[in-house]
């Protein structure tokens, strides 16, 4: 019979209902999915034994076969982590969080491993591209490395949404556009290319839109005015030369006006796709072309209703609309994405870096983790070194604490997206340190989050947890939390100290992974809180991360059922012995 086991290094104790087997009191694993430890002997008699990693194992001629995980070592604590705690120690941790896009040129199962070796925290799946087929096996491949090799990366589901934006010469790499030349904008569909002709992706790009009104590509890479309207079609004269990119972004604009389509956010093919990213259990969605809250309230009762394991739900900044109701977006959805490319395509260039930080603050303020996403080492799709001004960019977003970086055509098509992802994680470290070094998280300032008075403690336990932590100077922030609440509200503090963020659900782990400084760690945890400390201590140490005299900040809201919860909120620290 086959027994599937979800922890992993950890000790299990066997229990066998079916003694009578041909083996007598032993039986034998014939097989394991991670093909270590298999044709293992085990008596009867000895009934605990180790195994290495999560696996299912067969068990020839017994019936009846059950485990039962011993608490005290069960823990799920990314491999990435620990070899980097190991190297580096404690404060030497990388707090910002990576998410890479997952494309043609890394989505076989040994690229993914690399990239999850290299940092990925999340692996970001675009729906704008590629089959249901792709990305299945992507998915798969990410999860089959998580249970068998004991890595942590989140999927991330981005919506299509309306492309109604995107057009497209058919041709592989970009095309001159001339001064005065005259190009059809066309909704017709053909194969490959024609010269001067560009497919729209929206059937109704062309409603609304006159003859005068502006075409700009890509936020200024080329431009264009119409004139002439030919049913759906558009003729548009070249009046800023430049390039045509494949797959360009267009903007339309009368005296100097932004000209709005207001088409839903979340269309029947982006339905179909989260119905399929529920059936295949990913993590985070992150919803393009918001333009208000009701699209993420919308969405986040849908998968309430939907999905027996909560999905979290990403606002991506990318719209005009989306900026004026930033503040209502962020409240609604549990993170937000600065999708610096369309962005760019509606907002002056020049106002990108303080929108961006701008969103970044609404987000510490509202305790909303933060993804800088787009052209942050662009040119590394093409060369294997990035610009000085791509690192000072970078640069920058570290220092205003986003909870994470992206990469998209630099790990999705690009030559050296192993190589632009450790330059994320070296830039990162870097300023990290120059930030604690200036004492920069000083600068933040909190607004109160809670109106409940449990709300206001939990807020206030965490403010004060973190500048006992710098102040002491203490090796980590131990926190129990099961929605993952608590350790959101401390890593907010940025504290210089990483916060373990100790939890007992898959989800909560999956979901902390984009929040800056945390640990996720997945862990059996029970109503006695100072054991759960000491198991959680005694697990850190036993893997050789906590030494003699290290000193553990420890913040716990975890409250036995039926307690009253403010009863069991502490702070204490901890040496080690
Ligand atoms: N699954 C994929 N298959 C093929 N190409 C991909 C895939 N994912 C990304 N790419 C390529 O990588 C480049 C950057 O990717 P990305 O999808 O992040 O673009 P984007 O325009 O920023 O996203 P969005 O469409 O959400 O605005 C794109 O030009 C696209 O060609
Ligand atoms: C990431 C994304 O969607 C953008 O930058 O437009
Ligand atoms: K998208
Ligand atoms: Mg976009």
């Amino acid at each position: 019979m086959a027994v599937a086991s979800n922890s992993i290094f950890s000790t299990h104790q066997i229990i066998w209902k079916n003694p009578r087997t041909r083996f007598g009191n032993r039986f034998s694993v014939v097989s394991s999915t991670w093909g270590c430890s298999n044709e293992g002997k085990f008596d009867l008699g000895k009934s605990r034994f180790k195994f290495r990693s999560a696996l299912e194992m067969d068990f020839e001629g017994v019936e009846n076969l059950s485990f039962a995980g011993n608490s005290n070592e069960y823990l799920g604590l990314d491999v990435v982590f620990e070899e980097e705690l190991k190297e580096k120690g404690f404060l030497g941790l990388r707090k910002t969080k990576l998410v890479c896009t997952i494309g043609p040129a890394c989505y076989s199962l040994e690229e993914l491993e690399k990239l999850a070796i290299g940092g990925m925290n999340v692996a970001r799946l675009n729906m704008c591209h590629g089959t249901r087929d792709w990305h299945r096996d992507v998915m798969r491949n990410i999860k089959r490395l998580n249970e068998e090799k004991g890595f942590c990366v989140s999927i991330m589901m981005d919506t299509e949404g309306s492309q109604i934006n995107v057009v497209d010469h058919g041709e592989p790499s970009s095309i001159k556009v001339e001064e005065g030349s005259v190009w059809l904008f066309t909704t017709q569909k053909f194969k490959g290319s024609r010269p001067l002709t560009v497919k729209a992706h929206y059937e109704g790009f062309s409603e609304g839109i006159m003859v005068g009104d502006e075409l700009v590509i890509d936020g200024g890479m080329t431009s264009f005015v119409v004139v002439e309207k030919l049913g759906n079609d558009l003729r548009c004269k070249c009046t800023d030369p430049g390039l045509f990119l494949p797959r360009a972004k267009l903007s339309s604009w009368r005296e100097g006006k932004l000209i709005n389509y207001g088409l839903p956010t979340l269309l029947e093919k982006d339905w179909a796709d989260i119905e399929f990213g529920i059936s295949e259990g990913i993590d985070l969605i992150a919803v393009s072309l918001v333009n208000d809250a009701e699209a993420i309230n919308h969405l986040k009762n849908y998968l309430s209703s939907k999905s027996s394991k909560p999905i979290k739900v990403l606002a991506k900044i990318e719209s005009i609309e989306s900026l004026h109701k930033l503040e209502e977006i962020v409240e609604a959805s549990d993170g937000v994405m600065v999708a610096r490319g369309d962005l760019g395509v509606e907002v002056p260039l020049e106002n990108i870096p303080t929108v961006q930080e701008d969103i970044a603050h609404v987000c510490r303020q509202l305790n909303k983790p933060v993804i800088i996403a787009s052209q942050l080492l662009e040119s590394m799709i093409e060369y294997p070194t990035p610009t000085r001004a791509e690192i000072a960019d970078v640069s920058e977003a570290v220092r205003q604490y986003a909870d994470a970086l992206m990469l998209s055509g630099e790990s999705a098509i690009g030559s050296y997206g192993h190589k632009a992802l450790s330059v994320l994680r070296m830039v990162s470290s870097r300023m990290e340190l120059s930030s604690r070094e200036e004492n920069r998280q000083s600068l933040l300032h909190q607004c109160q989050l809670g109106t409940s008075l449990p709300d206001r403690i939990a807020e206030q336990i965490c403010n004060c947890a973190v500048e006992m932590a710098n102040n002491l100077g203490v090796d980590a922030i131990f926190v129990y939390t099961k929605h993952g609440h608590m350790a959101s509200l401390l890593s907010r503090n940025r504290p210089n100290p990483p916060i373990f963020a100790f939890t007992d659900d898959g989800s909560t782990r999956m979901s902390l992974n984009l929040q800056w400084g945390v640990i996720p760690v997945l862990v059996n945890l029970s109503d006695d809180m100072e054991d759960n400390i000491s198991t959680t201590i005694d697990l850190i140490k036993a893997k050789g991360l906590l030494e003699q005299g290290d000193a553990v900040l420890v913040v716990s809201d975890v409250a036995p059922s039926g307690a009253c919860t403010n009863a069991f909120q502490s702070i204490q620290v901890k040496t080690i012995d």
